[in-house]
């Protein structure tokens, strides 16, 4: 996840690949506690692994549920109808998708449970589900507040011959809960009658296919009390049926459906295939693909995945009632940027009350890149930028919302080739934490596009601390090019291969070899961590040897320049601005007095209980400077147009400062 206080997404040209998006949290909760309370073994694929899950397989195994996890995948015997352990306390953290379905299926069942999570989850009211299930002649007891767990359950006599009534305005959840439970119990025909207008009735109808899925179908009556009545047949039972794809959240694939759509592959294997999630999904929101394919996305389908490519060009501009998918609409909004004219969303009220107001988010925001953009209470129309000229690199804001984070990232592939800037990135957190990492593992921008800043100069001046920061504070990645010469030092040593001039050759073989691995901070040379080894000032000495070889300075060139990848780069070393990236547009060169060198190294050394001495840690460091600076190939000095920065004064907060601020100078971003 991006934590940093913006991300620059880079001018994208071309996304081609796989992507595997998490799975539902809904639909894994529910399918688990179905497949607990049915005949036969389930295999449960692509389970969410979240706080929430986890609370509902604690609490089927404590219930005495067989249950084997590999991964993703959850080999679960179900116990038939039959609870093995009738006694039992269940903690269930703050997860309302465990809670009341499990009231509900031990309520009918029978046994003495106590039911309760953390704090928060005994504010979080109950009472309309324990209302139904006492009418039912469950014995269902509040052990605190009234109307709010903890619970107790006890045995229950129960009386099937009335409608159950629910209420169904104030969460879909509750009638979920009866839904599931009520198969339990199915000796006749049992009637739930919903008081009030039914909420969120996606969701009930993710419960019904799932229910069905599972054996049972729940019938309705048609016409306008459709959605009040609902029956569960006499002999109703759960069967499991054998294997289940717990489906990617519908909404989260709009991005990807999206990036098909508009997108072209670099080469090879065209398009975006999606996992996790097809045409035939039970959620509502994965009606976006027939908006998607009307704007000109090439979609095909499986039973778990979508695969979109790029169709029509550019993008039919619609004009679409979106009531149906309001969130995934958000995505067409952006899409619009990319139409062959004035794209119009109707029936878009709900975005004003959703996590900002969004209608007039989106239009801020829209207009910020150019776009022309008409806000009316209930739709918003968007005209994409005139001309190519008329696009502007924006900063976007995005008001706590993940899906506008989200859906304003396409806007990298933009035709003018400008950057985007994302603020507050990790507000994706909410339903898709790693977003970014997944988009650009399927997309591409040119190399020239994929900024990189340069840090060089001479041993212990910070090069390293600056480097790691400033990479860490833009979210890029961090080229530490100095540990490539110190692992070549420490390979051919351990080869017996003594560091001078005539086994330059034989050295710079051995480069074609190496097992060499970033993990972080941690360096990897085949299956050892050589982090700490490589960091003695003896393996700092034989690296300066190592690296005054001209064939083994040209043999390290693609690896390092393999680091330029999105969304951006900073490197550290001696020739990053010189050789390595002679166009990077931030070039630092960065000194401090020997004297004050030599005291951070000793410092250094010191604090990590490596035994050393000021004056011989100087004249070591002189040493490599001279060799450093004399050496035929790529000496060290500074790049031409490098800004040099002499840090003898300066904290590393400070120098980190100065640098971020010669890197914003450099962006042009519009943030009005
Ligand atoms: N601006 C600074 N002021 C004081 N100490 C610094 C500063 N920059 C780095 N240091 C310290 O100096 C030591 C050497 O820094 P390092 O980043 O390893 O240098 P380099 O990569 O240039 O060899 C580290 O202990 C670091 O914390
Ligand atoms: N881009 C680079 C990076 C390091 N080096 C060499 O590799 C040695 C170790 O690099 P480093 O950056 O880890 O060393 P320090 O600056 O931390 O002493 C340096 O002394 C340089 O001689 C180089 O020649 N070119």
């Amino acid at each position: 996840m991006y934590s940093t206080a913006f991300l620059d997404i880079p001018p994208l040209t071309h996304a081609q690949g796989d992507v595997t998006l998490p799975g539902s949290k809904s639909i894994s909760n529910r399918v688990l506690l179905l497949a607990a309370l049915s005949s036969g073994t389930t295999t449960v694929h692509d389970l969410l692994d979240s706080d929430d899950t986890a609370v509902m397989l604690d609490a089927l195994a404590t219930l005495g549920c067989a249950i084997e996890r590999t991964g993703k995948t959850a080999r679960i015997t179900g116990l038939g109808g039959k609870l093995p352990n009738p006694s039992a306390k269940l903690f269930l953290g703050n997860a309302g998708t465990a809670m009341r379905p499990l009231t509900a299926a031990l309520a009918v069942l029978g046994g003495d449970f106590e039911l309760g999570g953390v704090a928060r989850m005994h504010e979080r009211p109950i009472g309309d589900l324990v209302d139904a299930l006492l009418q039912l002649g469950c014995d269902v007891r509040y052990k605190g507040q009234t109307g709010y767990p903890p619970l107790h359950i006890g045995l229950p006599s129960l009386r099937l011959d009335a409608p159950i009534q629910v209420r169904g305005d104030v969460s879909s959840q509750f009638l979920t809960a009866l839904l599931m439970a009520l198969p339990l119990v199915a000796e006749r025909d049992i009637e739930i009658e919903v008081l009030g207008e039914l909420i969120s009735r996606p969701y009930i109808e993710i419960t019904l296919k799932l229910l069905a899925q599972f054996g049972v179908t729940v019938s309705r009556p048609t016409g306008p009390n459709a959605w009040q009545r609902f029956t569960i047949p006499a002999g109703a039972k759960l069967q499991s049926p054998g294997d289940v794809y717990v489906e990617a959240d519908a909404s989260s694939a709009s991005y990807f459906i999206a990036l098909g759509a508009i997108s072209t592959a670099a080469e090879g294997s065209n398009g975006i295939k999606i996992h996790g999630v097809g045409a035939s999904s039970i959620q509502g929101d994965i009606r976006f693909i027939e908006a998607a394919s009307h704007m000109g996305a090439h979609i095909e389908s499986g039973p778990n995945w979508l695969h979109i490519s790029r169709k029509a060009w550019p993008l039919k501009a619609i004009d679409l009632d979106c009531n149906h998918i309001p969130d995934a609409a958000m995505t067409l909004a952006v899409m619009a940027l990319y139409a062959d004219g004035t794209t119009t969303l109707r029936n878009i009220a709900s975005w004003r009350v959703k996590e900002t107001d969004r209608l007039s988010a989106m239009a801020t925001e829209l207009r910020k890149l150019g776009a022309t953009v008409v806000e009316g209470a209930d739709f918003i129309q968007v005209t994409p930028p005139p001309t190519v000229a008329a696009w502007q690199a924006a900063s976007i804001h995005t008001y706590d919302d993940h899906r506008i984070a989200m859906c304003f990232s396409l806007a990298a592939f933009n035709p003018a080739r400008l950057p985007v800037r994302i603020e507050d990135p990790k507000c994706v957190a909410k339903t898709f934490p790693d977003y970014f990492e997944a988009l650009f593992s399927v997309t591409q921008s040119a190399e020239e596009h994929i900024p990189v800043i340069c840090i060089d100069g001479p041993t212990a001046s910070g090069k390293g601390t600056l480097a790691a920061v400033v990479a860490q504070k833009l979210g890029y990645h961090f080229l530490d090019s100095g540990s490539l010469y110190r692992i070549t030092g420490l390979a051919a040593t351990r080869a017996q291969i003594p560091l001078d001039v005539a086994n330059e050759q034989a050295i710079a073989d051995l480069l074609q070899s190496l097992p060499i691995h970033f993990e972080g901070s941690h360096i990897w040379l085949g299956p050892e961590d050589v982090s700490e080894l490589i960091r003695t000032e003896e393996a700092g000495m034989n690296a300066s040897r190592v690296s005054a070889f001209p064939m083994v300075r040209a043999a390290l060139i693609d690896l390092q320049r393999r680091f330029r990848a999105l969304p951006g780069l900073v490197a550290d070393g001696r020739d990053m601005g010189t050789v390595i990236f002679p166009v990077a547009p931030l070039k630092v060169y960065l000194t401090a007095s020997a004297a004050c060198r030599a005291e951070r190294r000793y410092k250094q050394l010191i604090s990590k209980g490596i035994s050393a001495t000021l004056p011989s840690l100087r004249a070591d460091l002189e040493a490599r400077d001279a060799r450093d600076a004399n050496r035929s190939v790529a000496p060290l000095r500074p790049a031409q147009d490098a800004k040099l920065l002499d840090n003898s004064e300066l904290s590393v907060d400070q120098s980190v400062e100065i640098v971020l601020n010669w890197w914003q100078s450099k962006q042009l971003y519009t943030s009005h």
